[in-house]
């Protein structure tokens, strides 16, 4: 990228301009040191000063205010003014051009640590060069700290939208409906963990909201590592279809009312616009397919089956790797603003404890990922471990964190392999009730019995 170039057209803009709110908007954003050319920089800083005043912006003040070595190329950069009305676009490319200096220069000062290396201080020596390299900066849409007290307005739309109704699409609603409604559906920044067991319903949970977000007309990315992408079809149809997926291998039993389910779902998800990406990946090699999707017609969200399968980076211990990759997912997630899925495996651990449900302490040894997560869901069906549970047939939906609300516990039905809706509160009843039956009974002395 060419620095030089748009700095000028910058400041001619700026001259062009005046006193302009796009002008002052800019002066907010970019600082001095963006500019890499020093007489460019002299007549920048002489503008923000001027703004700053409240003093006229012109060729004159300019000329006046910057050093003599420079004021004879005012004149000269002001005449490039062609498109003011660029400007914006102008600051951005500045700022890019800025930002590509800074990673260079922390590049080259990293490789110059790396040449100091020996067996001795290797550990400090990538110890400092990571920590310099993390703070690089990714480029950010111009964004910058916002007033609260000026968004007010901005919000007032937002609330305006969600009594209409028109607001769906900010954000995330799963298909479980009482969560939807507790919630409101969750952030396009969020980083949402489903972690549990073998066979506990992650896959098919995620289908779900798949499944949800296309029928709404979104646009989804889910990446398996696990299945190939016709499993992930497969399961996209029978959770559509409501059919067992063992009825979808055998075709030739199927009975006609499942034909036209069939058929009527696979009608449906043609119209949709759900992707899917099948192999063994790094998570920077998701990102990138991740990002250019979104930039090319957007992405609802991103889908990972699943995460202990995710190809590692190099680090001293597992707990590091798996960070790195939450890490870099909630990054993702608040830059692109699109909300990340990301399956998550619990060891065996928790099958050791008389009370299998998992909580939050069984993600300890998968890295920072309680950290990184906006929401953790861990999808338990009793039935898994106990053929003959009171429970047969029901999941628990249990919300184990939310940053923006309480973590509770919903229950959808479970058939066929799939969620299906069921009464919240009767089942809670059930639940309740079986808890008081649990409960040691108390004699007529009021001794516990047995
Ligand atoms: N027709 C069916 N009826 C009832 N349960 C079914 C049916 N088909 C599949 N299942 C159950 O669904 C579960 C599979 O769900 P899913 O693949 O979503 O689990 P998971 O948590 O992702 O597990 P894994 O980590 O092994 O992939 C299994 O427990 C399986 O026994």
């Amino acid at each position: 990228m060419e620095s030089l170039e748009f700095e000028e057209l910058l400041v001619a803009a700026m001259i062009a301009k005046g006193d302009h709110i796009d002008t002052r908007d800019i002066v907010g954003k970019l600082p001095v040191e963006a500019f890499a050319n020093h007489h460019l920089r002299a007549m920048y800083r002489v503008i923000v000063r001027l703004l700053d005043q409240v003093e006229t912006i012109d060729i004159f003040t300019v000329k006046h205010g910057v050093p003599a070595e420079t004021s004879d190329l005012v004149m000269e950069v002001a005449r490039r003014s062609s498109s003011a009305s660029n400007i914006k676009v102008w600051a951005k490319k500045v700022r890019q051009c800025w930002m590509v200096r800074q990673a260079k220069e922390k590049l080259c000062s990293a490789l110059e640590s790396l040449s100091g290396i020996n067996t001795h201080n290797i550990n400090d020596v990538l110890t400092e060069v990571s920590g310099e390299l993390s703070t690089i900066q990714f480029e950010t849409n111009d964004r910058l700290p916002r007033r609260i007290g000026d968004m007010m307005t901005d919000y007032m739309d937002v609330l305006e939208q969600r009594t209409k109704g028109e607001e769906s699409g900010l954000y995330l609603k799963t298909g479980i409906e009482p969560m939807d409604d507790k919630y409101g559906g969750f952030d396009r920044t969020d980083l949402i963990i489903l972690a549990g067991r073998p066979g506990m319903g992650k896959t098919e949970l995620a289908i779900m909201i798949a499944n949800s977000i296309g029928r709404s007309k979104g646009r989804g990315l889910f990446v398996s590592m696990e299945m190939s992408e016709m499993q992930i079809v497969e399961r996209h149809i029978a959770d559509r279809s409501g059919l067992a997926v063992g009825a979808l291998r055998n075709p030739n039993d199927m009975l006609d009312e499942q034909f036209t389910r069939l058929t009527v779902a696979s009608s449906q998800l043609q119209d949709e616009d759900n992707y899917v990406l099948d192999g063994a990946f790094t998570v920077d090699e998701i990102i990138s397919h991740a990002e250019r999707m979104n930039q090319d017609g957007g992405l609802s969200f991103l889908a990972i089956d699943y995460l202990q399968l995710i190809k590692k980076p190099k680090a001293e211990t597992n707990a590091l790797a798996l960070s790195y990759i939450t890490g870099r997912l909630k990054q993702f997630a608040l830059r692109n603003k699109v909300p990340v899925i990301l399956l998550s495996q619990l060891n065996r651990g928790v099958e050791s404890r008389i009370d299998k449900r998992p909580t939050l302490g069984d993600l300890r040894e998968s890295g920072s990922i309680e950290q990184d997560a906006d929401v953790v869901i861990f999808p338990y069906r009793d039935e898994v471990y106990d053929e003959n549970s009171k429970f047969k047939g029901i999941a628990e939906i249990i919300v184990g964190k939310y940053r923006s609300g309480e973590p509770k516990t919903f229950y959808m039905g479970w058939r066929n392999g799939h969620f299906t809706r069921i009464d919240q509160q009767e089942v809670a009843a059930r639940y309740a009730q079986n808890e008081d039956e649990a409960k040691p009974k108390s004699n007529w002395r009021g001794q516990k019995a047995g």
